[in-house]
Parts: structure tokens; C-alpha cells; sequence
């Protein structure tokens, strides 16, 4: 069995250091060294995210682990000639290495959607998942940055929380739900239909990640664009059902993988940016939160060098928005009762 850790070089210490690398774009400041690691790199998000991150000049070593055929993607991504070194991992008894020292830990593990299922479907095979993987965070890299991306979101998050709550570790600036799918697919879709360059369009959405939870606010989206109320809900109902659209496209073969590694990639991005002092970095996700009654929420979220600096308020809702927003808290709120009542119970 292939147990051996599969290094490019051999992984320099995990002190930060700081280390002058010249990027286009990135300055020829020092940038200092930053490890991150991904859950689940071998799976059909971890692939292309892996290759995505190695092309990142702000990460220094990165660590990939999965429960099988990691050696060969990092075999696979260690050869590609930037700045990080590689190392894959697989086993359990190799986590512990994969997640030392790590500045952020992305964990796309756990089972897609097939047709015709949920998000929460997926509860009963991926909670346990990440609360094992959040044990081991809670014990090998504490003060870590962690990107959820295993669904259902608006569950696996408050279990992470509990579990580094028991552990002693949590910290809610640092344990973040990637939503920013929702937001690639609402730039997306506003720019098709207001026929703006969608490099230019920003949405903020807010809620959580799955169905009607889902909230975009177009009523704040830039460029402005005079859309009909029509188009608005069209444009609600594709960002919310983004997810199955794919899943649906894809017919049994899994979910949204390349685009969701785009996004992870970009809020990776955003945080290693934070990390490294860059100032007003903002992106949304669903983080630890008091923006409305529930615990968590979704919103846009100022990242620094602790991780969350400021979680941000909603700004001016439409009638329509602020309907969405009380429809989603009854679905939000079970969710994330779900997820603390099995961290606690199991
Ligand atoms: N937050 C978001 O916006 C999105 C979330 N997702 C979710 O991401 C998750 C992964 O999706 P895919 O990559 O398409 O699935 P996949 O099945 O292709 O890959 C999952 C990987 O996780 C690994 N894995 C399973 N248990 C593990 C463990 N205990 N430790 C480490 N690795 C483990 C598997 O070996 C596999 O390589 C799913 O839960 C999916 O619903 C997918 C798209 C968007
Ligand atoms: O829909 C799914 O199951 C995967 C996901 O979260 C998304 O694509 O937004």
C-alpha cells in the first residue's frame, strides 16, 4: 500500500518566515511563508483546487491529504515550477503531519449530491467526516484558518464550531463556510442578464448555502442596472438552484467541482491576503455571526491578519430581499441546530 509521504523537496520548517518573492501583481515585498493543507485533495473539488493553490505565489507549502490516491495528485501538482513545495498524505496516521503548521485548512471531503438529493442528504455521511477532521485541527493546528467547503454548510460549520469549542480551540474569527460559489454564480448570472462585464459585477449574498437559504442581494449589485422585478426573482431562484443545476447536469456523476475550486481557490486567496495584512480584503461566508438572531450567518465579511476583522452588516434590502430573508431563518436556524446537536450527542 502506498503509505509513503510524497514530497517535491523536503518540507522546510513551519516557522513563518519572511522571504522576498518577487510577483507580478503581488509586489517585491517580502511575503512571508504560509502552509495550507486541503481535506479530500484527491476528490473532484480537491484536484483542480490543489492545482489552483499551487499556482498561488502566496502559499509556500502545501499539504494534501486524502484517504486514498493523494501520492499521485501530489506527485502530479508538485511538478508544476512555482514557488510552493508539495507533499501529499494519506491515512489517518499521516494528519497529523498533513495539518502541522498549517496557516489555513480547505477541507472539500465528504460525499456529492446524485439527483434528486439535498444538501442535507449529505448530513449523514459528511458530519462525521468533518468532525473528525475538525478533531484533528483541534489537536495538530489550533490557531489554523479553516475554509469549509463539505456540505451541508449550513450544518458542517456549527459542528466544526463544537468541536473546537470542546476541544479549547475555537476561535470564531478563524472557521469560515465557503459560499463563495453563490457569489461567483450570482456575478454570473446578473452579468448575462444586465448585460454588464462581468469582471465588474460585484453581489453580495448572504444566508447560508443551500436552496432558499441562498439569499443574493441584486437589489446592491454594480454596475447598477434598472433589471424588472421578474428578472430579479429569475435571477434568485438560478443563483439558488445553481448547485442542483449542476448536480442535475452532471446526471449521478457529482456536483459542482471546477467551478467550486475556482471559488475555493479565491477564498483561499482572500484569506491568505488577510493573513498577510493586505488591508480591506471582503468577501462573504458564513462565519460565527450577530448580524441577525442565528448564530451563523453568511454576509460580507472584512478578513485581516487574525482572519475575520469585521463581520459586515446587510445594507438597505429590497421588499423582496427582506421577504427571502425571513423565509430562509426558520430552514437556517434547524441547520444549524442539526449540526451542534450531533457534535454533541455522537
Ligand atoms: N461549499 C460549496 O459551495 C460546495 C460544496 N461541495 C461539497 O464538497 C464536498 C466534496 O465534493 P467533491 O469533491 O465533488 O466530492 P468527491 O467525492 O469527488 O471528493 C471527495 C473526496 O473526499 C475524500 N474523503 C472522504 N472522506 C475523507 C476523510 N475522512 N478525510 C479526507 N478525505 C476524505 C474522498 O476520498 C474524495 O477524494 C461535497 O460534500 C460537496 O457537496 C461541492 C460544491 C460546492
Ligand atoms: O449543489 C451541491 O450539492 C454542491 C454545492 O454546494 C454547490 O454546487 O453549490
Amino acid at each position: 500500500m502506498l503509505r509513503s509521504i510524497i514530497r517535491s523537496s523536503s518540507v522546510k520548517s513551519q516557522q513563518v518566515k519572511q522571504v522576498l518573492v518577487p510577483r507580478r501583481g503581488y509586489g517585491s515585498e517580502s511575503v512571508p511563508e504560509r502552509k495550507v493543507a486541503i481535506l479530500g485533495a484527491a476528490g473532484g473539488i480537491g484536484q483542480p483546487l490543489a492545482l489552483l493553490m499551487k499556482l498561488n505565489p502566496l502559499v509556500s507549502n502545501l499539504a494534501l491529504y486524502d484517504i486514498a490516491n493523494t501520492p499521485g495528485v501530489a506527485a502530479d501538482v508538485s511538478h508544476i515550477n512555482t514557488r510552493s513545495q508539495v507533499a501529499g498524505y494519506m491515512s489517518e496516521e499521516q494528519l497529523g503531519q498533513a495539518l502541522e503548521g498549517s496557516d489555513i485548512v480547505i477541507i472539500p471531503a465528504g460525499v456529492p449530491r446524485k439527483p434528486g438529493m439535498t444538501r442535507d442528504d449529505l448530513f449523514n455521511i459528511n458530519a462525521g467526516i468533518v468532525k473528525s477532521l475538525s478533531a484533528a485541527i483541534a489537536k495538530y493546528c489550533p490557531n489554523a484558518i479553516v475554509n469549509m467547503i463539505s456540505n451541508p454548510v449550513n450544518s458542517t460549520v456549527p459542528i466544526a464550531a463544537e468541536i473546537f469549542k470542546k476541544a479549547g480551540t475555537f476561535n470564531e474569527k478563524k472557521l469560515f463556510g465557503v459560499t463563495t460559489l453563490d457569489v461567483v454564480r450570482a456575478k454570473t448570472f446578473y452579468s448575462g442578464k444586465a448585460e454588464v462585464p462581468v469582471e465588474e459585477v460585484n453581489v453580495p449574498v448572504v444566508g447560508g448555502h443551500a436552496g432558499i437559504t441562498i439569499l443574493p442581494l441584486f437589489s446592491q449589485a454594480t454596475p447598477k442596472a434598472n433589471l424588472r422585478d421578474e428578472d430579479i426573482k429569475y435571477l434568485t431562484k438560478r443563483t439558488q438552484d445553481g448547485g442542483t443545476e449542476v448536480v442535475e447536469a452532471k446526471a449521478g456523476k457529482g456536483s459542482a467541482t471546477l467551478s467550486m475550486a475556482y471559488a475555493g481557490a479565491i477564498f483561499a486567496d482572500a484569506c491568505l491576503k488577510g493573513l498577510n495584512g493586505v488591508p480591506d480584503v471582503v468577501e462573504c461566508s458564513f462565519v460565527q455571526s450577530s448580524v441577525t438572531e442565528l448564530p451563523f450567518f453568511a454576509s460580507k465579511v472584512r478578513l485581516g491578519k487574525e482572519g475575520v476583522e469585521e463581520v459586515l452588516g446587510l445594507g438597505p434590502l429590497s421588499e423582496f430581499e427582506k421577504e427571502g430573508l425571513e423565509l430562509l431563518k426558520p430552514e437556517l436556524k434547524a441547520s444549524i441546530e442539526k449540526g451542534i446537536k450531533f457534535a454533541n450527542e455522537s
